[in-house]
């Protein structure tokens, strides 16, 4: 399926964002109000209305209706936090005994010869059901992409995954026996081209739980058929997948989270299981909220091997949000942990980067 991208913002004079303060998002760890009858999933929302700027106002331009297209090419949507968020904390996702239950009412698609499901489906299907997060009929009742601290725009494919994913292909990174993170992943194209090259182990992590569990974990295992190692098609995923269809090696190569940035970093390091640090870790559209700068880089710099790689794959500005490479790239600067370098400029419409990331120090 080919997918168009008109990607076209112009500069918005006058944006009436307000500044967002220090303390406004600073992260709060939620540990403390853990369940402690075991469900980790927590979060003190902030009412949408008091944390959404309507997306007309700060995309200039929306290539198709959000309902039709899964690939979103409008910046993510600024949000006002009036009151102090508190993120979701971190939970690791099993991995369903049967996978035939994951593509249940799922309607897969393909694109750069990887499946994913579609998210028009995903959203009808979700939104007629109840659901704790409710991501849906929030992003569609504040006509928004994004809602700080409560959904981080996960349901969709955003422009730069494809960008991350030529990139990787053009410049023959290697995945066998790497590690590798898909760091804010949403459908999980980048962590599934990973896997399907032979990466030794491949984790998944998105803000919001929802994601995981109806976008992200159909979309591997929808992928992780006989076949295609190379990153392409091997036979078309049934809902008829029986563990057999499945080459389990692949699926148990991964795993799974949702939550915060630095709740997941905890989680990892302070787990149960045995973690070790990533060979690569690979992101795309994560840095439009320069209020979460902080909490990306320390969790990069926890869980990067030292002589691992960060591609990230981002456009020059996100219009209304503040975020962007150079701003990015100055924060990392002033920090100086890593060492950044362009490996790539995709000079069209908005101009969208390549950046790579290593630690300053390495071996
Ligand atoms: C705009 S979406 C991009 C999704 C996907 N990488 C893509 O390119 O299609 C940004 C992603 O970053 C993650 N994210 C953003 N802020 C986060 C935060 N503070 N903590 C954890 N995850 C966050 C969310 O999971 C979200 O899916």
């Amino acid at each position: 399926m080919a997918f168009q991208f008109n990607f076209s913002i112009e500069e918005k004079a006058g944006n009436e964002l307000e500044t967002l303060g220090d303390t406004a998002l600073q992260l709060e760890s939620a540990q403390a109000s853990l369940n402690p009858g075991g469900s980790t999933e927590k979060s003190k929302e902030i009412s949408s209305e008091e944390n959404v700027v309507h997306k007309e106002s700060l995309c200039a331009h929306e290539a198709t209706p959000k309902t039709s297209d899964p690939v979103a090419n409008c910046s993510p949507v600024q949000v006002l936090p009036k009151k102090r968020a508190s993120f979701k904390v971190a939970k690791e996702h099993n991995i369903p005994e049967d996978f035939s239950k994951v593509l249940e009412n799922k309607v897969m698609e393909a694109v750069q010869g990887l499946y994913y499901v579609n998210i028009s489906v995903v959203e009808m299907t979700l939104s007629n059901d109840s659901h704790e997060e409710d991501i849906v009929s929030k992003s569609i009742s504040s006509h928004s992409d994004l809602i700080t601290g409560i959904y981080e725009g996960g349901l969709k494919i955003w422009e730069c995954t494809f960008d991350l994913m030529d990139y990787l292909s053009e410049a023959e990174m290697q995945f066998i026996n790497k590690t590798v993170l898909d760091l804010g992943c949403g459908a999980g194209l980048l962590g599934i081209l990973a896997l399907k090259r032979k990466a030794k182990k491949v984790h998944f992590q998105d803000y919001n739980h929802t994601v995981i569990d109806e976008i992200t974990l159909p979309n591997v295992v929808a992928n992780c058929t006989d076949g295609g190692g190379d990153g392409g098609i091997s036979e078309p995923p049934s809902k008829k997948h029986k563990k057999a269809d499945f080459i389990p090696a692949l699926m148990s190569k991964c795993r799974f989270f949702s939550g915060e940035w630095a709740e997941f970093s905890q989680l990892l390091l302070s787990g149960n299981k045995p973690f070790s640090k990533y060979d690569l870790i690979l992101t795309s559209e994560t840095i439009y909220n320069p209020d979460y700068y902080s909490a990306l880089h320390d969790t990069i710099s926890k869980l990067l091997d030292k002589n691992g790689r960060v591609y990230l794959a981002s456009k020059a500005h996100y219009f209304g949000v503040g975020g962007g490479v150079h701003i990015f790239e100055k924060f990392i600067e002033e920090r100086n942990v890593f060492r950044t370098r362009t490996v790539k400029v995709i000079d069209e419409g908005l101009t969208r980067y390549i950046i790579e990331m290593a630690f300053k120090i390495s071996s």
